[in-house]
């Protein structure tokens, strides 16, 4: 299964000679800017120009409960994941601190949250029911309900896109959510469990092995299927299928996509199995200290831009690598050439020999 009206076509590489060399005539050696050029080309090639622009970078934090956490496969309280929320509202907590510190605009999204909030200018109701069914007896969502929160992610990203949004990060909030995507990195690297689980919000060893087992059983009551929407409605969680959607969209749009930590890469994981061409328009943010991640990221052939032992998820790898998305992109377009660079040479000179008469 896929979703409807969807075109999302790979990246044109008709620019990358042209980006390549204005990339080269920065006054600096060739290619010593590293990760930045690489960055500032993808996104050249992603606008399909040579002076990209990022405009009105949003954040979508995407929340969702997990009726899964009856099994404690997380150590926190499910309540978190509303109080969060709402904290989150006020541009409180990690995403909101640096959402205001990188000029993002938050957007908080209920995809699935067991809690009725308020309506709120930075909220974005896309409830499709509170909480994802606990995957130790049931499946997550039914395939009505995975879609839906497919297209609810698919139209949030719309919308921004109308409003001219071209760059968009995704975090996410649900206690409980490291179990879908640990289930469905297994999955879909054909990994063993054991290797795909960690502490998440602070489990201890004995925790991690029973949020296995959980998942191991939930294998075998459940099976694993050939469609990868199959296998997100199954295993996975409204704000998983949300962020999906969203990403897919984002594509779809041509715009920037940032991924966070170890639940958002695992939304990227299933988007890219329904349309390979979504990598194109991805940058992974940073690597996780979640053992996983780096499964994921390699299994995308990715390479994360920050290494900073997060593991918090919300959006706050995402956020805080845009300084250094918006600096290659800045670099490309500003950075004065060896050829501007002599003017100023000249300029300078023309002072020192008139300072030295
Ligand atoms: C206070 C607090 C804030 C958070 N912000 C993100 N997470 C992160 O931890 C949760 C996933 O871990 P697990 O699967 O172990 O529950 C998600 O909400 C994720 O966003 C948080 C967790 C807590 C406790
Ligand atoms: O990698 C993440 O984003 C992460 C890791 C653990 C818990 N929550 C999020």
């Amino acid at each position: 299964m896929k979703p409807s009206n969807l075109n999302i076509s790979p990246v044109s590489k008709e620019m990358a000679n042209a980006l390549r060399e204005k990339l080269d005539q920065k006054a600096k050696p060739i290619r010593s800017l590293g990760k930045m050029e690489d960055i500032a080309l993808r996104i050249g090639l992603i606008q399909n120009t040579l002076t990209p622009q990022l405009n009105k970078p949003t954040m979508f934090t995407v929340a969702s409960d997990h009726h899964v956490c009856e099994e404690g496969v997380s150590p926190c309280p499910t309540k978190m994941t509303w109080q969060q929320c709402l904290n989150f509202l006020e541009l409180g907590g990690g995403i909101g601190l640096f959402c205001k510190m990188y000029g993002f605009d938050l957007k908080v999204v209920d995809a699935g949250v067991d809690f009725d909030f308020a309506p709120h200018p930075r909220l974005i109701n896309a409830k499709v029911r509170k909480g994802s069914r606990n995957i130790l007896h049931e499946h997550a969502m039914t395939m009505k309900e995975c879609m839906e929160a497919i297209e609810n992610g698919r139209k949030m990203v719309r919308e921004s896109a109308k409003e001219g949004v071209n760059v968009v990060g995704f975090g996410e909030m649900g206690i409980g959510n490291t179990t879908p995507a640990s289930a469905l990195l297994s999955i879909f690297t054909k990994t063993d469990i054991k290797d795909c689980v960690g502490p998440g919000s602070g489990l201890d060893s004995n925790g991690v092995s029973h949020k296995a087992n959980v998942i191991t059983q939930a294998f075998e009551k459940h099976g694993i299927s050939e469609d990868p929407i199959e296998n997100l409605a199954r295993f996975g969680g409204l704000e998983i299928a949300t962020i999906c959607g969203g990403m897919l969209e984002a594509a779809a749009q041509k715009m920037v996509i940032i991924t966070d930590g170890f639940i958002t890469t695992s939304a990227l994981l299933v988007a890219s199995e329904i349309y390979k061409e979504v990598l194109d328009y991805a940058f992974f943010s940073h690597q996780s200290d979640e053992q996983g991640h780096c499964l994921m990221i390699d299994h995308m052939q990715g390479e994360p831009i920050l290494n900073m032992s997060f593991r918090l998820g919300e959006g706050t790898g995402a956020a805080c690598c845009y300084p250094i998305i918006k600096g290659s992109v800045t670099m490309l377009n500003e950075m004065t050439t060896f050829e501007e660079a002599q003017v100023f040479n000249t300029a300078t000179a023309k002072v020192a020999a008139f300072e030295s008469h």
